[in-house]
C-alpha cells in the first residue's frame, strides 16, 4: 500500500517541486496539500497547481483532517506555521518531515518534545550533496584544527526571509562541533567599520541575497600560504524535494524519534 503524504506549504516554492516529486516517486501519494486559510488557491487541484495534471486532491487550510489522512507531512513553511502543525501530528500519528528554517531554541525545544510522541525528521537542507559536504566539513575541521580562519558564505533567492540560512547554520555548528567551540560563544554576523584584526577562534557569517539563486554554500578554511574551500551549489529546487521523499520513505520504519537528513542517508 502506497504511504501517504500530506504538503503543508503546497503552493509556496517548494511545496509545488514537493507535489511533483510525489508525483513522480513509486510508494508515494499525495493524500492532502495545505496552505494558508486565506490563500485565494484552496480549492485548486494541487497537481494543477504544479504542473503536474489533475491529482484529485484539492488544496485546503483543514491540518486537522490533512494529518488524520496522511502517514507523513512534509512541511516547508515557516516557523511559526510549523509549531502549529505539531500539535495536529501528534494527534492523529502523522509524521512531520520538516524542511522550515529559522527556529529559535523554543520551537526547537518544541520539536524535542514532539518527537518523543511521534517520529519527526528536521533537517535544513535535504539534498543529498549538502549532506555529504557536512561530513567533509567535520573531516575538514578536524585535519585543519585551530590554525585556520573558518568563513561561511551563502547565496539565495532575494525571497529568502531568514538569515544565515538553515544550512550556513547547520554547517557552521558541524565545525564548531569538531573543534570543542560553541557556535552561540564563536559565532559573527557580518561585520562593518572599525572591527580590529580577526579573532582565530570566530567563524564567521556572510550572507548573500539576489535573484533567483536556489542555494549556494561555500565554507572556507584559510591558513597562511593555502585554503581549503567546501562548496555546494544547488541549481534545482527539486534535489530538496526528492531528498524529503527518500526522508518520508525512511521515516515509516519509526514510530517517534527526532532523526535528521544524516540518519536517513546513513552517514
Ligand atoms: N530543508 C530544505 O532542504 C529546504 C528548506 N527550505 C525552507 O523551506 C521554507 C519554505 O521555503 P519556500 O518554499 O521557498 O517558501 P515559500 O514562501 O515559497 O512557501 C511557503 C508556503 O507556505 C505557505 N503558508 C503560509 N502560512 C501557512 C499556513 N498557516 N499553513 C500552510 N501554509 C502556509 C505560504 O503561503 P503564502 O505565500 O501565501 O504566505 C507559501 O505558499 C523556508 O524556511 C526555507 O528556508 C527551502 C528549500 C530547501
Ligand atoms: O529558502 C531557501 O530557498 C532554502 N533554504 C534552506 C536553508 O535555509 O538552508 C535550504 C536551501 O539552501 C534553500
Amino acid at each position: 500500500m502506497a504511504t501517504k503524504i500530506a504538503i503543508n506549504g503546497a503552493a509556496g516554492r517548494m511545496g509545488r517541486c514537493l507535489i511533483q516529486a510525489v508525483d513522480q516517486t513509486d510508494g508515494l501519494e499525495l493524500s492532502a496539500a495545505i496552505d494558508r486559510a486565506d490563500s485565494s488557491l484552496l480549492g485548486a487541484d494541487a497537481g494543477e497547481l504544479a504542473g503536474v495534471g489533475k491529482l484529485g486532491v484539492a488544496i485546503t487550510a483543514d491540518v486537522a483532517q490533512a494529518t488524520k489522512d496522511s502517514d507523513i507531512i512534509i512541511d516547508f513553511t515557516l516557523p511559526e506555521v510549523t509549531m502549529a502543525l505539531l500539535p495536529h501530528c501528534v494527534a492523529n500519528h502523522c509524521r512531520p518531515v520538516i524542511g522550515t528554517t529559522g527556529f529559535d531554541d523554543a520551537q526547537k525545544q518544541t520539536i524535542d518534545e514532539a518527537a518523543k510522541q511521534v517520529a519527526v525528521i528536521l533537517a535544513p537542507n535535504m539534498s543529498v550533496g549538502v549532506n555529504l559536504s557536512l561530513k567533509l566539513l567535520d573531516i575538514a575541521a578536524r585535519v585543519l584544527g585551530d590554525d585556520v580562519d573558518i568563513e561561511i558564505v551563502e547565496a539565495h533567492h532575494r525571497h529568502k526571509v531568514d538569515a544565515p540560512s538553515g544550512t550556513a547554520l547547520r554547517m557552521g555548528e558541524v565545525v564548531a562541533d569538531a573543534l570543542g567551540r560553541d557556535l552561540k560563544q564563536c559565532a559573527v554576523y557580518g561585520r562593518e567599520g572599525r572591527t580590529g584584526e580577526r579573532d582565530r577562534d570566530t567563524i564567521g557569517f556572510a550572507t548573500l541575497r539576489a535573484g533567483d539563486i536556489v542555494g549556494d554554500h561555500t565554507v572556507m578554511f584559510a591558513a597562511e600560504g593555502e585554503r581549503v574551500e567546501i562548496t555546494h551549489k544547488a541549481s534545482s529546487r527539486m534535489t530538496f524535494a526528492f531528498g524529503a521523499m527518500r526522508a518520508s520513505a525512511w521515516l515509516m520504519q519509526h514510530k517517534n524519534g527526532l532523526f535528521d537528513m544524516q540518519d536517513v542517508l546513513g552517514l
